[in-house]
């Protein structure tokens, strides 16, 4: 598989307004290959979302790259310039999905304008028609109901705002997304279902590649092929995703895994039982007294 990204040494440091130097990210490369998912995973305060938003050109005061490089398809960009960086790179070359993107989004705002002001950031010129068309396309692509685009926020379920917040962030096709725990706030069922839409994305070639923050280690089992570890804001280990859960090399990486909770032999034989299955013949209606 021809590359995707390659990141080098990149160094990102937060200048608190106290005079607090923090270094979120020290010295860190990655590389991905086109269709890898990439999981990047780390305890709290590791560095995951500071190099995320670093990737995705996202990174914002008090955060300053202060080296680094970026090259998606071998086009190399300085990080360390973002002001140099071309306005297109970001959502159609590299686009990110943040932390609780879904409850960050104006309650009185219908999707479909949503849809028209993040497609009219990148395109000024663009019609609003235009713009639904597309995001309806791409709800019919991937087989969600096209009436999304009419409703508030609140009217959609958690595990819908995600998905629906997931093609937003990726209408403008970019080669690279950066989804920074974008199944944390969600239920069992739901994670799957973005999960399937993620990686039906990239089999439609919407994107190439998807880095995956998580520090839910058995969702990136199911969904990543290659994990990176950070630790201090630098990347210990990384490796296909087999060999990482099965053979890991770095203690810390070993750590993580084993703070996974997995419950013991004999509970996990134990099954919640649900209702039966209702039998419509030999169902028996209640008498009702008078
Ligand atoms: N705005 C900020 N100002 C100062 N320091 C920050 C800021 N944001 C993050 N940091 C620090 O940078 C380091 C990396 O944080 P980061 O949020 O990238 O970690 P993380 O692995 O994504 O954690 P989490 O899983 O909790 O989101 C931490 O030491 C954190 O305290």
């Amino acid at each position: 598989m021809a590359e995707l990204l390659n990141a080098q040494n990149i160094r990102g440091v937060y200048y608190t307004p106290t005079g607090q130097e923090v270094v979120g990210v020290d010295d860190v490369s990655i590389q991905m290959a086109e269709g890898d998912v990439l999981g990047l995973a780390g305890e709290s305060g590791s560095g995951k979302s500071t190099l995320g938003s670093i990737i995705s050109l996202t990174a914002r005061p008090p955060l300053v790259v202060e080296h680094g490089t970026l090259a998606i398809d071998g086009k190399a960009q300085d990080l360390s310039d973002m002001a140099g960086i071309p306005r297109t790179w970001r959502g159609a070359v590299v686009s990110m999905l943040p932390q609780g993107a879904m409850n960050s989004v104006s309650p009185t705002m219908r999707v479909r304008d949503l849809v028209f002001d993040v497609m009219k950031a990148h395109d000024g010129k663009i019609k609003k028609d235009e713009a639904l068309d597309r995001a309806r396309d791409r709800l019919v692509t991937l087989g969600l109901p096209t009436r999304a685009l009419d409703a508030y926020p609140h009217q959609l379920s958690g595990g819908m705002k995600q998905r629906v917040v997931t093609i937003i962030s990726t209408l403008l096709n970019p080669r690279l997304l950066v989804a920074d725990e974008p199944t944390s706030a969600l239920d069992v069922s739901s994670q799957k279902a973005l999960i399937e839409m993620l990686l039906e994305m990239l089999e439609k070639e919407i994107m190439s590649g998807v880095i995956f923050v998580t520090h839910d280690l058995p969702v990136l089992r199911t969904v990543a092929n290659r994990i990176a570890v950070m630790y201090q804001g630098k990347v210990v280990e990384s490796g296909p995703t087999n060999v990482m859960v099965d053979d890991p090399e770095h203690p810390y990486t070993r750590a993580l895994l084993s703070s996974v909770l997995t419950p013991e032999p004999k509970y996990a034989k134990i099954r919640i039982e649900g209702m039966r299955a209702f039998d419509r013949e030999s169902f028996k209606a209640p008498e009702v007294k008078h």
